[in-house]
């Protein structure tokens, strides 16, 4: 298994950067070969697990964070107010479902961007577009935008950090369910929040009244926490894959779970095929477009052996399409036998530019195709496993509507994505709330 390991090198890959300098790359890549894996194989294990439940219908994918991650941006406020948030919407859910939710952040690794042009023009000057800090920087100067390898490793170093904290949130008490009130500090205080505010309040009577009965609370001290990227920058990936020492086997190092992009996700391309021979769980995006032939053989080169929790496919359809294309996938895949996680990706079926030139999406059409989503799998009689959501724990104004109702204007305020919008703090709860109504409905 391991020998094919390059056998991606001679098949074509979309979305990589010109690299000027091979011999650069060449020692990038001996360098991040010799550092250590970022992630272990046996919790890319155990992630599988917990997805393989999900796809059963016993759990739920909360999949969330930055579009596109930014070295500044990595500080320590900026990850905990993301932590926070997901483990906000994880509680929202968990007890709007009384299901278990697995947390994955796009965190850690989201350093690289499929673009739709390959260069940028703005006031009669083009330069290379903007594919990510791990490739180029964003300012608009020739030598900001030119590529350099070098990035691969900083990209690394912040990731390992990132990590490092995120492992430290998780695991070092800030994750106890006994701070379900201290999370919502530091928020705006808004009808999400207040709501919010009501549920950690029945939580801790409910903790209180099992500390009365005597029930040991150690579980609930930590959580498990994942995090996955696109696995879009072949140059990055590939000298991260580490043999287990465990099994034999290659596993990405690079995240617990990876996925493939909309744009990269060719039967024939480089990307199916190098991440067809790693062991980690692995998502792919279908947009409006796949067919029902798409999905049956990605899952033959991905997941031959229909193992539970390889596979996760992240529908990202568009609110206006998703009723008519979801079912008839969902269908033919399960008139197949196969079993992968479907979650949703509301977000990047939905984008539209406003006249002022700002990327944008309506917190509406992102909560419609959330509902299509739900209707999609009710209708087929399979299980809505997860959500996969670009978001924020800042306070930015980067997607119209939600209950602060952000009106074209106010987009400018505060629009601090390099890439695409994400929801802010608020818009996120608001998001988890109405999931977790969909996810009530589910049981009865
Ligand atoms: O996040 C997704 C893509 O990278 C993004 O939508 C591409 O944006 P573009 O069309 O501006 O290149
Ligand atoms: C590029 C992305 O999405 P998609 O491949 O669905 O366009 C993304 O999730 O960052």
């Amino acid at each position: 298994m391991n020998e094919g390991l390059d056998a991606y090198r001679a098949l074509e890959a979309k979305q990589q950067p010109q690299w000027p300098d091979l011999a650069a790359v060449q020692k990038v890549s001996e360098e991040l070969s010799s550092q250590p894996p970022l992630v272990f194989a046996g919790e890319a294990d155990q992630l599988r697990a917990r997805l393989a439940a999900a796809a059963r219908g016993e759990a739920f994918l909360l999949q969330g964070g930055d579009c596109a991650e930014t070295f500044e941006a990595a500080t320590a406020d900026k990850i905990r107010d993301r932590v926070k948030t997901l483990l906000q919407m994880a509680v929202v859910l968990t007890y709007g479902a009384s299901m278990p939710v697995i947390k994955v952040g796009r965190m850690a690794g989201q350093f690289a961007k499929p673009r739709s042009s390959d260069t940028e023009t703005r006031d009669g000057v083009t330069l290379p577009a903007y594919r990510g800090d791990l490739v180029n920087g964003y300012d608009f100067t020739p030598e900001s935008r030119a590529v350099d390898p070098n990035r691969l490793t900083r990209g690394y170093h912040v990731s390992a950090s990132t990590l490092n904290l995120i492992r430290a949130f998780t695991q070092g008490g800030f994750a106890d369910l006994r701070q379900v009130h201290e999370w919502n500090k530091g928020f705006v205080r808004t009808p999400a929040n207040q709501r919010y505010e009501s549920l950690a309040a029945e939580i801790d009577r409910a903790l209180k009244f099992m500390e009365a009965c005597g029930v040991d609370h150690t579980a609930l001290t930590q959580t498990e926490f994942y995090v996955s990227h696109e696995a879009l920058l072949l140059d990055y990936e590939r000298p991260l894959v580490r043999i287990d020492s465990r099994t034999g086997l290659p596993y990405g190092t690079s995240g617990h779970m990876l996925w493939i992009g909309e744009r990269t996700r060719d039967l024939d391309g480089a990307h199916v095929e190098l991440l067809s021979r790693l062991r980690n769980p692995i998502g792919v995006k279908l947009g409006p477009t796949a067919s029902v032939d798409d999905a049956l053989r990605l899952i033959e080169k991905l997941d031959p052996e229909r193992e539970p929790g390889r596979l996760t496919f992240i529908t990202r359809m568009g609110a206006g399409k998703i009723r008519d294309v979801l079912p008839g996938l969902l269908e033919g895949v399960r008139d197949s036998g196969a079993q992968p996680l479907w979650i949703t990706d509301p977000m990047h079926g939905n984008g539209i530019t406003t006249e002022t030139g700002y990327k944008t999406r309506r917190f509406d059409d992102v909560m419609d195709e959330l509902r299509g989503f739900f209707e999609a799998h009710r209708e087929v009689g399979t299980f809505p496993g997860g959500i996969h959501v670009e978001l924020t724990g800042d306070d930015v104004t980067e997607c119209l509507g939600g209950s602060e109702n952000i009106d074209e204007a106010t987009l400018a305020t505060r629009y601090e994505s390099l890439c695409d919008p994400r929801l802010n703090h608020r818009q996120s709860l608001e998001l988890a709330f109405q999931v977790a109504e969909e996810l009530k409905k589910l049981k009865h």
